[in-house]
């Protein structure tokens, strides 16, 4: 087994596992705001190896994007994911093939945490397994009323293949999430809220625009302030508290002082709470 194995030479192993797609819509670009879409419809959203590579390619272009605000991670059909394409399972069943996969996704997914943008998973129908996993690697899970979400790898024989354990932990607290993945509980939408797993419940007929006007309201002020502030909560949630405030400092001292700052010192803002 290579180690460090190319990203060339897992492309050209991944593409292998061809069904589906992964893209970006640029539909809300104008507002700072991308639709990251897994699209497998009749699969489930099941996540092929085209599809790893697919979403790879995705985060790459993210990355790139000067003035961007968020993020919306969702399933096209009735489904959020129904994780790992189990066709790839089958044929590439062994401990080689699961750490170049593994290796591959977590590389990706790294990545996608490292975002500077707000990132929200809205997570409808089955959502299972590596379903579940994508789902937490978002800042917020937003559930739609018809979720299901369990991170049933136990039930499959192994354990998270792309970091979902390590997310979730952080979200939920280590004993919640030992719980879920030790059962491979499925959870419903009020389960998910009630674990706080879940930020939000939407109405499944309406999910997008509800996740849409979610974002629109945290996305309020200029894009710059919105990555420092994800570059330091990014970098806090990866390292020491030490760490964190120089982080903090170097996010923190260019804006002191600069036009936008100035424009509000000169605007004498009185900080009421708005009355709705
Ligand atoms: C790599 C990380 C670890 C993992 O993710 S391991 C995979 C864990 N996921 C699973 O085991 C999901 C298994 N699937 C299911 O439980 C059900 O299909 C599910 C998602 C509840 C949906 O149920 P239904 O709505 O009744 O749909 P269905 O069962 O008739 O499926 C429709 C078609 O989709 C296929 N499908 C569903 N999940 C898949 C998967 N993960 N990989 C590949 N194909 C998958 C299913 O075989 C069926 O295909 P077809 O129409 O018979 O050709």
């Amino acid at each position: 087994m290579e180690e460090n194995p190319s990203t060339e030479f897992l492309e050209n192993f991944l593409l292998n596992y061809t069904g589906g797609e992964i893209k970006l819509l640029q539909t809300y670009y104008n507002e700072g705001i991308a639709l990251l879409c897994i699209n497998h419809v009749e699969k489930r959203n099941a996540i092929t190896g085209k599809m790893l590579v697919d979403l790879r390619n995705c985060v790459l272009e993210l990355e790139k994007w000067e003035n961007g605000k968020a993020v919306i991670l969702y399933g096209e059909g009735i489904a959020f994911s129904s994780g790992g394409d189990l066709n790839f399972a089958r044929t590439e069943n062994n401990p080689t093939s699961g750490f170049y996969m593994s290796y591959y996704a977590h590389d990706t997914l790294k990545r996608f945490r490292k975002l500077p943008f707000v990132t929200v998973s809205l997570v409808h129908g089955p959502a299972l397994g590596g379903g579940a996993e994508l789902a937490v690697y978002s800042d917020y899970v937003i559930v739609a009323d018809d979720v299901k979400l369990g991170f049933v790898h136990g039930k499959m024989g192994i354990v998270s293949a792309w970091g979902g354990t390590t997310r979730l932990m952080r979200i939920v607290g280590e004993r919640k999430a030992l719980e879920m993945v030790l059962t491979s509980k499925i959870y419903s939408a009020k389960e998910c809220l009630d674990l706080g797993l879940a930020y939000k419940i939407v109405n499944s007929s309406i999910k997008l625009a509800e996740t849409l006007n979610f974002v629109r309201a945290l996305t309020v002020h200029d894009y710059s302030i919105i990555q420092s502030n994800k570059n330091v909560t990014n970098f806090v949630s990866e390292n020491s508290f030490e760490k964190s405030l120089d982080i903090e400092r170097e996010q923190f001292y260019p804006k002191w002082g600069s036009k936008l700052n100035k424009e509000a010192l000169d605007k004498r803002i009185k900080h009421v709470q708005n009355k709705n």
